[in-house]
């Protein structure tokens, strides 16, 4: 199956997933002098419950918490979108060193991680559905940035020993994503696809201006998790990560001067 190493790369991916060459796909380089202004751009509003929280998942392609969606309890509306979109989930991408791992880039500058709390929108009946709907999904996007080490990230990583194989799950409750994201919500946006097979063009990407912080110690904590499922040679989870794809002539607006 499609990964990340030289053989099943996202080099390789358009052999099954031929939207990969598609008009919108995602991640994409951010050239900022680029965006244009949008004044009738909303504030984003966030509203989660931490009590949703329903687990984390080694997935074999990143690790990710889980969130109850049966109902509008933690939710992203206004911003670029309209409606209610539900939060389904959030997950990382990182690199083997610091000098790369996010998938979105700004200036063609790579960050050392990329946070998505992937949302759907509540006018399609499932997750499922709204991922093959051109206004089904609104991904937002937050950089990590080497610094002084984040605490708000320090449970979800101390979470990571229990699930360093793929297929490992463990409880994860009452986390609040928003404690992740900084304090700044200005926002670039522009139609986007999932940044993994199936790659499907179903995404309005808000990618957040300001970065949280991680600090060398904690990106190695990322980088402890195994693409590899107990009892198989162990492949470190480390690169998972898309480089930009071209705009093909995407407006990218920004929600800030
Ligand atoms: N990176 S992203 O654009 O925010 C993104 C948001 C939601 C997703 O569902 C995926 N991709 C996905 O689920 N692929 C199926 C198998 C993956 C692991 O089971 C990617
Ligand atoms: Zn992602």
């Amino acid at each position: 199956g499609w990964g990340y190493g030289p053989n099943n790369g996202p080099e390789s991916w358009a052999g099954e997933f031929s939207i990969a060459d598609g008009p919108r796909q995602s991640p994409i380089n951010i050239i900022p002098s680029q965006a244009q202004y949008d004044a009738s751009l909303k504030p984003l509003k966030l509203k989660y419950d931490p009590s949703n929280s329903n687990g984390i998942l080694n997935n074999g392609h990143s690790f990710q918490v889980d969130y109850v969606d049966d109902g509008n309890t933690s939710m992203l509306t206004a911003g670029p979108i309209s409606g209610i979109y539900r939060l389904r989930q959030f997950h990382f991408h990182w690199g083997a060193s610091d000098d790369r791992g996010s998938e979105h880039t700004v200036n063609g500058i790579k960050f050392p991680c990329e946070l998505h709390l992937v949302h759907w929108n509540t006018k399609y009946a499932s997750f499922g559905e709204a991922a093959g709907q051109p206004d089904g999904l609104a991904v937002v996007g937050v950089f990590l940035k080497i610094g002084a080490a984040n605490p708000r990230l320090q449970n979800v990583l101390d979470a990571l020993n229990a699930i360093t194989f793929k297929g490992k799950q463990n409880n994860f409750a009452n986390f609040d994503p928003k404690t992740l994201l900084p304090v700044s919500l200005d926002y670039w946006t522009y139609d986007g696809s999932l940044t993994t097979p199936p790659l499907l063009e179903s995404v309005t990407w808000i990618v957040l201006k300001e970065p949280i912080s991680v600090s060398p110690a904690q990106m190695a904590k990322f980088r402890s998790l195994l693409f590899t499922g107990e009892g198989e040679a162990p492949c470190c989870m480390v690169d998972n990560y898309r480089p930009p794809q071209p705009l093909k002539g995407r407006i990218i607006r920004s929600s800030f001067k």
